[in-house]
């Protein structure tokens, strides 16, 4: 359904985007991560018709991105990474605005994405938030049931409510065989949506992965309290894969085999144990370089 073959974009300054190629499937979710000024925005900008490409091609549903553009933005629900509204009205009025430019009659999708993200839409758009804000941007993007959703950052401003509230509606339209294209800088809610992930860094997509498969591979760690460091340290010695180990604490990866596991753990003397999951975040980090890792579970810049 959209498909870019060896998109480039060559600015004054040298930056950019190249020779980028790939695709998403009809009823994909194709989460698009990258550091800060990877060339995110600039992909999704060509993909929205906005810029032209320096070579190569983005095409939606058959359309050229660029020559089609008007068709392309007529039939594409999309968020901007920032939203560049009009000062003197409402979120109603921008709405309906929005809606008569698509020629949609209907109003009660709208209504219905209005009353679950909670915000009064008779606000003037210069005194809301940046979370309201980006509420209107949502409903802008979602209330002409698009087949094709391109979301360049769509949780940035929401609170965690919010944020859970967009996973479940993200994943409805999954269900209803909606194309989605995401960027984001938050890994949970990629993992928790995307079919496959792309990762672009100083504009060229450096990496292409499939969740399910990594969420096949992905380990657990099965943290052990002992009743004593000596124990500890005999179990260290067991032959398990030892992760990490903290005092008393021994950490043991496994994937998927835990029979030769307990029947291990059977001859200590435990006092507790913990699961935790490497989540996707971990595996992927080794795409960046750790100096752009902001730190904490929500981020890669
Ligand atoms: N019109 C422009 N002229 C010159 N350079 C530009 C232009 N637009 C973007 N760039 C540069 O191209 C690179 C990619 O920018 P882009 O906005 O696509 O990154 P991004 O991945 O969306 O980043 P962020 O996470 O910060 O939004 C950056 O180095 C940016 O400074």
């Amino acid at each position: 359904m959209i498909q870019v073959t060896g998109l480039e974009k060559r600015f004054g300054n040298g930056r950019g985007i190249f020779d980028l190629n790939f695709q998403v499937k009809q009823g994909e979710v194709y989460g698009y991560l990258g550091p800060n000024g990877a060339g995110k925005s600039t992909t999704i900008r060509h993909l929205m018709g906005f810029l032209k490409p320096s070579r190569g091609h983005a095409r939606i549903g058959g359309l050229d991105c660029w020559r089609d553009a008007a068709e392309v933005q007529k039939k594409v629900g999309y968020l901007p990474g920032e939203i560049a509204f009009l000062d003197g009205i409402n979120g109603a009025e921008f709405l309906d605005l929005l809606a008569g430019m698509r020629g949609l009659k209907s109003k009660a999708r709208r209504e219905e994405l209005i009353e679950r993200f909670q915000f009064d839409s008779k606000t003037p758009i210069r005194k809301m938030s940046k979370g309201m804000k980006q509420k209107v941007g949502l409903v802008a993007a979602f209330m002409h049931d698009p087949a094709v959703l391109i979301l360049d950052e769509p949780t940035s401003g929401l609170d965690p409510l919010m944020q859970k509230l967009f996973v479940e509606l993200l994943l409805e339209e999954k269900e209803k065989g909606t194309t989605i294209l995401i960027s984001s800088h938050m890994f949970q809610e990629i993992e928790r949506t995307a079919d496959r992930v792309g990762i672009i860094k100083d504009g060229v997509l450096i990496a292409e992965e499939n969740v399910h498969d990594l969420q096949a591979r992905q380990k657990r760690i099965i943290e052990v309290t002992l009743a004593s460091a000596a124990e500890a340290d005999r179990l260290a010695q067991s032959g398990l894969a030892v992760a990490d180990r903290h005092g008393n604490r021994v950490g043991i990866a496994v994937q998927g085999e835990y029979q030769h596991l307990f029947q291990t753990l059977g001859g200590y003397a435990i006092t507790g144990v913990d699961v935790r999951t490497l989540d996707l975040e971990e595996l992927f980090m080794h795409y960046y370089d750790r100096n752009d890792h902001m730190g904490g579970k929500e981020g890669v810049r």
